[in-house]
Order: C-alpha cells, then sequence, then structure tokens
C-alpha cells in the first residue's frame, strides 16, 4: 500500500522573510509580467544576463569565484552600440525574476553577435550551462537555468503548430501568440520523477552510458500523458530495475534545464528488503546497483573526482550538489545515520 505524500520542509526563501515583502515583490512581478508598458519600464532600471548562443556569461573574480554578471540596460545599450549593432534590441530580453528589492532581472542572448567581442567588453566568457552550474554558487544557478530556459523556448517556438503561422511574444516573455489562430502559447516544462529507492539499509543508484563514467544517480523518468506521479514513479522503477515499490515520501521539486526544460519532483521509495533482485533494463540504464551507506558517504564527500591520463573519474562518485539527485541521496544517508 502506497503511503500519502508528506512534505518535509518548508521553503527557507518564504521562511525568512516577512509575508507582506514577499506578497508586495511576487504582485510587482506579476504586474510586469502580464503589462507591457510596466515591463518595458522594469527594463529601463533592471539587470540584464547576456548569453550568447544559450551559454551564460560568467566573470571570475580576482578570488577565482565565478559570478553571474548583472549588466544594466544601459550598459547592455553601449555595448550594442560599440558593436556597430541596433540598441533598440536590448527590448528582446525576456523576464526572469526580480531581485529582493524589486529590481526586474532579464535574460537576453546575443547569439548573433561575434562571441569574442562581447567577452572583451563584458570582461566575461561565455560558458556551457552544464560547467556553469559546476561554477556558480548555489543561488545563482537557478536563475542562470531559468533565463537560458525561458531564451530556448522562444527560440524554438516562433511559429504556431496549428497554423504555421509566426507567433508574437508579449514584452516579457512570459508568453506567445498567434493572431491568424487566437492560440496563447506558455512556456513548457514536462514533469519527470526522480526517486531514490531503499530498502532499508541501501539505497538504489543507476547510471545510463552517457553519464559521466562513474556517476551513479537516483532513477528517473519521464511523466506519461494521463499518469500521476505516484504511478509514473512506480512504473519506472518496475520498467528500469524490475522492483516493486512499497512507500513513496516527497522531497521536494527542482526545475531542470536539461535537455529541456523538466519539472524534477523527487522522492524517496522504499522496497520489501526480501525482495531486492535488481534487473536492469540496458536498453535504458548501463548499470544499476544498491549501495551501502558507507560507498555514499564516501562519495557525497567528492567535488571533483580523480580522473585517469584521458581526463575520466576513476572513483564511485554521484551528481554535484545543484542536482536534486544529490539532495535525495543526502537526505537519505542523514537518515541512515540517525537510525544507525
Ligand atoms: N536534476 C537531477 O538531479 C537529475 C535530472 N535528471 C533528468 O531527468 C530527466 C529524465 O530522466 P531519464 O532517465 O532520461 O528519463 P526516462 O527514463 O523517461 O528515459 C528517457 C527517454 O524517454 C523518452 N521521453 C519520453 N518523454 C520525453 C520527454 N518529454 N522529453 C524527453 N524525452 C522523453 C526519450 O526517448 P527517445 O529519446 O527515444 O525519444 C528519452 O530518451 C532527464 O532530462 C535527466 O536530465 C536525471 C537524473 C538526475
Ligand atoms: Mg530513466
Amino acid at each position: 500500500m502506497l503511503q500519502p505524500l508528506r512534505i518535509l520542509f518548508r521553503p527557507k526563501w518564504m521562511v525568512s522573510r516577512s509575508s507582506a515583502s514577499y506578497v508586495s515583490r511576487m504582485r510587482h512581478l506579476n504586474k510586469i509580467k502580464e503589462e507591457d508598458e510596466a515591463c518595458r519600464a522594469a527594463l529601463q532600471s533592471g539587470n540584464i544576463f547576456l548569453y550568447h548562443k544559450l551559454a551564460p556569461l560568467l566573470r571570475r573574480t580576482d578570488s577565482g569565484i565565478y559570478q553571474l554578471p548583472a549588466l544594466q540596460t544601459k550598459d547592455v545599450e553601449e555595448i550594442l552600440e560599440k558593436l556597430g549593432e541596433d540598441k533598440e534590441m536590448v527590448k528582446e530580453s525576456i523576464l526572469i525574476n526580480c531581485t529582493e528589492q524589486n529590481e526586474a532581472q532579464f535574460s537576453f542572448d546575443v547569439g548573433a553577435i561575434e562571441q569574442a567581442a562581447v567577452e572583451e567588453l563584458c570582461r566575461g566568457t561565455f560558458v556551457d550551462l552544464r560547467k556553469a552550474f559546476f561554477l556558480l554558487r548555489g543561488s545563482e544557478a537557478p536563475l542562470v537555468a531559468r533565463g537560458q530556459a525561458l531564451l530556448r523556448w522562444h527560440q524554438t517556438n516562433g511559429f504556431c503548430s496549428s497554423t504555421g503561422q509566426p507567433t508574437q511574444r508579449n514584452q516579457s516573455g512570459s508568453q506567445r501568440l498567434c493572431h491568424s489562430s487566437g492560440i496563447t502559447y506558455y512556456p513548457k516544462m514536462s514533469p519527470v520523477v526522480i526517486v531514490l529507492v531503499s530498502d532499508g539499509k541501501r539505497c538504489l543508484l543507476g547510471r545510463q552510458s552517457t553519464f559521466p563514467r562513474g556517476m551513479y544517480s537516483a532513477l528517473a523518468g519521464f511523466c506519461d500523458i494521463g499518469e500521476t506521479m505516484e504511478e509514473a514513479l512506480c512504473r519506472e522503477i518496475a520498467e528500469e530495475v524490475g522492483l516493486e515499490v512499497e512507500s513513496i515520501q516527497y522531497s521536494g521539486s527542482q526545475h531542470w534545464p536539461f535537455p529541456q526544460s523538466s519539472f524534477m519532483v523527487a522522492c524517496h521509495a522504499t522496497v520489501n528488503p526480501d525482495k531486492t533482485h535488481v534487473s536492469v533494463d540496458k536498453v535504458e540504464l548501463e548499470d544499476a546497483r544498491w549501495f551501502s551507506l558507507e560507498e555514499v558517504q564516501e562519495a557525497l564527500t567528492i567535488k571533483a573526482p580523480p580522473r585517469n591520463n584521458k581526463g575520466e573519474p576513476t572513483v564511485f562518485w554521484v551528481p554535484p550538489n545543484y542536482a536534486i539527485a544529490n539532495r535525495l541521496i543526502q537526505e537519505w544517508a542523514n537518515q541512515q545515520h540517525l537510525k544507525s
């Protein structure tokens, strides 16, 4: 029998703020999302994160830390003019969020301009998003992912799938409209369930052949149309490793930008400790196996795995801490530790 889901935590960003300031910020954000004039005004005093063909601009500080530089709109206009481009292009920026001081944050892709020229003027480097995730501090990773996901969505949804006519965005970029069919399109995410299975003593981790060598992660799968999250979770575990889930506990969720936008719902699950034989679906996974608490604790301490002379990691390691898989694994290890 599956247990009901339990919410284990209250997000820090809600606990630490007074509800008045959170509410006013969310209402301000909604206004600039919905109203073109308000959004144009917010862009004038807002911050812009630059991307080049979807790779975000990072800047390395003197102390070797990588940051996501927030440029002022007038600075971006100046850069465009210096490079002989129309400064009005900046109006194509997409609204991502707003700061605690109610300053709007936008993403803007300068992919049509020569990369090196922009990098020189901005004193930064455009870095592949996966690599950027490793280099940035925790709080900047979701922001950079969201900015990229929205840019990607606009770049790939320029036409109506019903009429084939071009679609037009609103000022904030929160939607696109086909004037011919009247259809409004909104940015999409695919729901994915990610689950750490335990038999009470060990946890089950798997790897796809495309993962970096030695890296094992929690099992994941896309939800099918019409399925509940619990159904998708049980089906994926049955399909990928041939096990039957007995209980499920909700842990948290995350937007994941790879390969397209996914909405990751993360859970813990248990199986009967007498029925733990794993039969791996070799189409989906290269390997899946049970790991002890000691093995997992060791893997969690590895920040950068040692590599052989081909640059391949040589040990068992788990996804880095921006990935929700890492959080599931940490939670499981903490729980086991408390039990022992
Ligand atoms: N944040 C985290 O901690 C982690 C995130 N993930 C993410 O979870 C996601 C799902 O994991 P994965 O095990 O690959 O999923 P699945 O087990 O569902 O297998 C992936 C296959 O499902 C098919 N598929 C069905 N629906 C979709 C869809 N909407 N979008 C893309 N492919 C679809 C594709 O087949 P075909 O290509 O044949 O069409 C794809 O190869 C991945 O995007 C992965 O990056 C995974 C682990 C950790
Ligand atoms: Mg899978």
